[in-house]
């Protein structure tokens, strides 16, 4: 939304912040997990009557737990993440910001990196920032040449944060190891895109909030909003109250 024009025009914005991120971090962690450990291949392997000998080595996942977790935009989803990667899985966490998250690095001993750091550093590069002008195409080539070529690249937040031909070649070249993605630059995504070719990657619909919960405590928040609005009255969680004024 352009909330400024509409702010001009005294329109009220609202949206349905913090219902999603438990629910969005569920599903991006599962993610990461499904990416590791080849979940949705071997999960294939079996129902296609393929499973008459014991795994082979170049079916093997690789380890989530006490690897280093570096996350690309840790606000309330990348908190979220990072929570569940610390206490539950004992990843140490890296995080790239344009400012400091002082409450990640003491609940979860997140560690403030640059970029580049950041993507050398990590074993998982998780990217949730929003999409914005500096954020298009914040992954291409350059970037996913810095990653560990035994890296695992996951973006739950927008596909036009990352340059999908960039991506296409990093997993095509084995410059890094695969990639979990809930986004696409455009969706529903053309079937014949060409990740969707590729062995390494795990693709899912943009499932974040995708929960009967969290769909219908979004839904009410939204209804919530609009009564109030219709009202005259601020709504629960507008985004421009200064057309109240103060
Ligand atoms: N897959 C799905 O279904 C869902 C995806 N999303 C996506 O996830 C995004 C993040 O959501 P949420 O955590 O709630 O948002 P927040 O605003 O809480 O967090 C965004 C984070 O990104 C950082 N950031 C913003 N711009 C930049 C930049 N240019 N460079 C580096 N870091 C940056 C911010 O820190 P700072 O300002 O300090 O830079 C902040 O920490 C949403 O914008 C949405 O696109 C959200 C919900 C569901
Ligand atoms: O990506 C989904 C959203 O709610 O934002």
């Amino acid at each position: 939304m352009d909330v400024a024009e509409l702010t001009k025009r005294n329109i009220m914005a609202t949206n349905t912040p913090g219902i999603l991120d438990d629910t969005t971090a569920d599903a991006i962690f599962g993610l990461m997990l499904s990416t590791a450990r080849r979940i949705p291949e071997l999960n294939q392997f079996v129902k296609d009557g393929k499973w008459n000998i014991s795994l082979q080595p170049d079916q093997y996942g690789v380890d989530v737990h006490h690897k280093t977790l570096g996350i690309i935009g840790m606000g309330n989803i990348g908190s979220a993440i990072a929570k569940r990667a610390n206490l539950g899985f004992g990843m140490n966490i890296l995080y790239h910001n344009r400012s400091r998250n002082k409450q990640a690095e003491e609940a979860y001993q997140a560690i403030y990196c640059d970029l580049d750091e950041l993507l050398e550093q990590s074993d998982f590069v998780c990217l949730m920032v929003p999409a914005t002008k500096e954020t298009e195409k914040l992954m291409g080539e350059r970037q996913f040449k810095k990653m560990k070529n035994t890296a695992i690249f996951i973006n739950g937040s927008r596909g036009k944060n990352v340059d999908e031909d960039a991506l296409y070649d990093a997993l095509q070249n084995k410059d890094i190891l695969a990639a979990g993605i809930d986004v696409f630059t455009e969706e529903p995504t053309n079937p014949k895109n060409p990740l969707l070719s590729l062995k390494n990657i795990v693709t899912l619909p943009h499932i974040g909030s995708s929960t009967t919960e969290c769909e219908y405590n979004m839904s009410k928040l939204a209804a919530d909003n609009l009564k109030s609005g219709l009202k005259g009255e601020k709504p629960p969680s507008i985004i421009n109250p200064e057309i109240f004024g103060n």
